[in-house]
């Protein structure tokens, strides 16, 4: 058949790469949703569900088909057995939440039988998945009372400074975050907590976000500690002068007219997706800007979430989070030997990891589904 000539198939070639996206809707509750599962070859997808007022659904369709595919990388990246998912759900999160939506999502998630976990990411909360949890096990993240590993912002915000710690030595030959100056977007779940202890250490701060409550909180916490915390507007956050850029809120923030404002040294921060697309990583590289690769630094929530295939341990969690220290040491190490960006460094090693799972035998014994030790 000749896909051109019949015009709803032309939806598919918004997503060939990725292996099912799933439209949920139910007017009952207001829920508006899409989950997209992208590549399962290193096992079930597993992916946070963002909430946020799309202005359509092709917008919250791109979000959710690129954030899915940053989660294959990152899972391969963090060497768990996982797959690449993502969902959204269209609404605003401070007015549109309820116990039913929530609900009615994890019917969804339900019905995809073992393929597709989720858990929190922007505009969502730990709580907000209890109520998920009472159609589906395949919800991590919950509070630890629900049998969860709990807020996965921590260890997620503990990468964050092993990944600065790790940029600053590449650039200043040494991990002491103490005296540089740090340009923090969003102070959310992950900034709010990288931002505390930074200001902790002794860094000078200059912050921006929409929330004026989470700014207060930040000052007040400075105030104790004698820190500088300076607040910026909007946009003139990619302009200050602070030697790292830590972005922690959207993604696509590195693009051609931030990049020309940047005097940053390196980047480092939890937002999702921070490249509009790929030359962006080569502009960073020319302009001689070192980015840690999102997906790298990020992983701590990840490695959170996939350890509750066995009996919860938060040291384990935090042992393994220190991984992302080394992992971006060498892909610096790799990058500059081979004179390339080091997202494309990044992006070479996942995709090397994840041929020599294929090429790996699978002697049937039983289905590969986890175990989830915690809830089954
Ligand atoms: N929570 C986690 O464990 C993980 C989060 N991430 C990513 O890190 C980023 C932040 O995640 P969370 O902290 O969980 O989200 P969050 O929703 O708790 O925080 C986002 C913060 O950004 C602020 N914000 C929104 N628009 C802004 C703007 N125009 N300028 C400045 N600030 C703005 C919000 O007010 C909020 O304080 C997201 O991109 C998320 O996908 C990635 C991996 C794991
Ligand atoms: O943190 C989570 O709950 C899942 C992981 C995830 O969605 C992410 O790393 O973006």
């Amino acid at each position: 058949m000749n896909h051109k000539e019949v015009g709803e198939m032309d939806l598919f070639e918004k997503f060939t790469e990725h292996e099912q996206v799933v439209f949920c809707n139910d007017p009952a509750t207001g829920l508006k949703a899409i989950i997209a599962i992208h590549d399962t070859t290193l096992g079930p997808a597993l992916g946070g569900c963002r909430m946020q007022p799309y202005e359509s659904v092709d917008e919250a369709l791109k979000d959710v088909l690129r954030l899915s595919k940053g989660m294959t990388y990152k899972c391969a990246a963090a060497d768990v057995d996982f797959g690449g998912g993502k969902s959204v759900i269209i609404g605003d999160p401070e007015k549109d939440k309820s116990p039913e939506l929530f609900r009615a999502f994890g019917q969804f998630v339900e019905s995809l039988n073992g393929r597709f976990y989720t858990g929190t990411d922007m505009g969502t909360l730990p709580q907000d998945f209890i109520h998920s949890l009472k159609e589906t096990n395949c919800i991590v993240g919950v509070p630890e009372e629900y049998g969860g590993s709990g807020d996965s912002s921590i260890p997620t915000a503990l990468g964050v400074i092993y990944g600065i710690q790790a940029t600053n030595r590449a650039l200043f030959g040494s991990d002491d975050m103490k005296g540089k100056a740090y340009a923090i977007q969003g102070l959310g779940k992950v900034g709010s907590k990288v931002a505390a202890r930074l200001v902790e250490e002794g860094a000078h701060l200059y912050v921006s976000d929409i929330n004026q409550h989470a700014i207060d909180q930040l000052i007040d916490k400075a105030n104790q500690h004698h820190a500088t915390v300076q607040v910026v507007r909007g946009e003139d956050i990619y302009r200050v002068d602070a030697d790292v850029f830590v972005p922690c809120a959207f993604g696509g923030i590195i693009n051609d007219s931030t990049i020309e404002s940047f005097s940053f040294k390196g980047i480092v921060g939890s937002a999702n997706n921070q490249l509009l697309d790929e030359s962006h990583g080569q502009m960073l590289h020319q302009k001689g800007i070192l980015y840690a690769p999102d997906y790298i630094v990020n992983s701590g929530g990840l490695i959170q979430v996939a350890d509750e295939l066995y009996e919860p341990s938060k040291e384990r969690v935090l042992q393994k989070t220190k991984s992302i220290y080394d992992s971006l040491l060498s892909i610096y190490q790799y990058a500059e030997l081979h004179h390339i960006p080091t997202s494309e460094a990044a992006d070479l090693f996942c995709r090397e990891r994840m041929e020599a799972r294929k090429r790996r035998n699978s002697f049937f014994s039983h289905a590969k589904r986890p175990k989830w030790n915690v809830r089954t």
